[in-house]
């Protein structure tokens, strides 16, 4: 039977070794602590992350990263991003030049700024067949075998077509896509938006305000995204827009409910400590204060989040900040002789 391994046992690396276990796959999924690993093995359910969803019997479970990735085809990596350097050192060792590395997560390092892919290159060398797996997916909906689409990305074709083999199925449609850096920006940069969506919804705001947040969030997702050299039309695709729908609107998103009770006046230490789940956005919002000088990019949303999560601002007044920011055009990429001619 042909092996594949998914690093990391919380929500989302559960719900993919399920779906690859179901496709008939021999499947290692590898959890920090043994004795996550014996209760997963008693009870073929991952009750602290993916609760309701039974794990077939050709899902094994292992702390040992030896025995998790050695003679597997494919090792997806679905940990928290802050993890994910500290890990791909870790399985180097069992790992040869034709296993396919995926990365699930979606941040940045926060000491570097770099993509997940770009940390699991350093590692691994450039030529390591390296790809990135995004979109509308969230893992209560795939533990389901709820119809889902998701986007692969690669530097290499024949790399994105081979995990586009592995995942695709009938309840996951997986499209593939060249550019690794819109995919990766889009997954990691519309957690930030997600919070400000919790946030409004929080304050009891409305469909108004969480449109023009999505919109005007999405633009600035672009905005930084084109700047780091990414095709902007990813951002209306699956890793962007979809991604940002996903978790703008939806409950089971982690970011989304932490700015949801921020917006009820809970504090950001209390929420997180409170929780053992990852809030991605969190530090991405951090990284990207620091990306959007590197590039010099205006990102008025992020900045404004910024200030609510760090620097204790109330989130009222960061949305009448945004609202009576300086006046400018919608479309401030527009051919400006079109605009001049106006
Ligand atoms: N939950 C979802 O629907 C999706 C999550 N993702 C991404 O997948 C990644 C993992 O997220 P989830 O599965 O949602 O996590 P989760 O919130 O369900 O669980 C947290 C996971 O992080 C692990 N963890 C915490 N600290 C760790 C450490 N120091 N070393 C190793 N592992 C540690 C926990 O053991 C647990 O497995 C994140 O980057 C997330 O953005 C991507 C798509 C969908
Ligand atoms: O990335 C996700 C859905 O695509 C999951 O979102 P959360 O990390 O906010 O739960």
């Amino acid at each position: 039977m042909r092996k594949m391994t998914i690093i990391g046992a919380g929500g989302w690396g559960t719900a993919l070794a399920n779906v690859l276990a179901k496709k008939g796959f021999s499947v290692t999924l590898w959890a920090r602590r043994k004795e996550i690993c014996d209760n997963l093995f008693k009870t073929r359910e991952n009750v602290n992350y993916l609760p309701g969803v039974i794990i077939p019997a050709n899902v094994h479970f292992t702390n040992d990263f030896e025995e998790a990735v050695k003679d597997s085809e494919l090792v997806l990596m679905a940990t928290p991003s802050m993890v994910m350097r500290d890990i791909i050192k870790k399985i180097k060792p069992f790992i040869t030049n034709n296993t396919v590395v995926v990365s699930a997560s979606k941040g940045f390092e926060q000491s570097t700024l770099l993509r997940m892919s770009e940390v699991i290159a350093e590692e691994l060398g450039e030529d390591h067949p390296i790809a990135v797996l995004s979109g509308p997916n969230h893992a209560e909906e795939v533990g389901k075998d709820l119809p889902t689409a998701t986007v692969v990305a690669s530097k290499k074709k024949s790399t994105a077509e081979f995990v586009q083999d592995v995942f695709m199925s009938p309840k996951l449609r997986v499209y593939i896509n060249p550019d690794i850096i819109g995919v990766e920006v889009g997954g990691a940069l519309k957690n930030i938006i997600a919070l400000g969506a919790g946030i409004s919804d929080g304050l009891k705001f409305g469909d108004n305000t969480k449109s023009a947040l999505l919109t005007r969030g999405l633009t600035e997702i672009a905005r930084l995204g084109v700047a780091m050299g990414a095709d902007t039309h990813t951002f209306a695709g699956l890793a962007g827009l979809g991604d940002l729908i996903a978790t703008c609107t939806s409950q089971h998103s982690r970011n989304w409910r932490c700015g949801n009770q921020i917006g009820q006046g809970k504090k950001l230490k209390e929420i997180l400590e409170g929780s053992n789940m990852v809030v991605e956005g969190v530090r991405t919002t951090e990284a990207v204060q620091e990306l959007s000088k590197k590039y010099d990019i205006q990102m008025p949303i992020s900045e404004e989040l910024y200030k609510v999560l760090f620097e204790e601002k109330d989130a009222k007044t960061a949305v009448i900040d945004l609202m009576l920011r300086g006046k400018t055009h919608e479309t401030e990429e527009v051919v400006r002789t079109e605009r001049e001619n106006w």
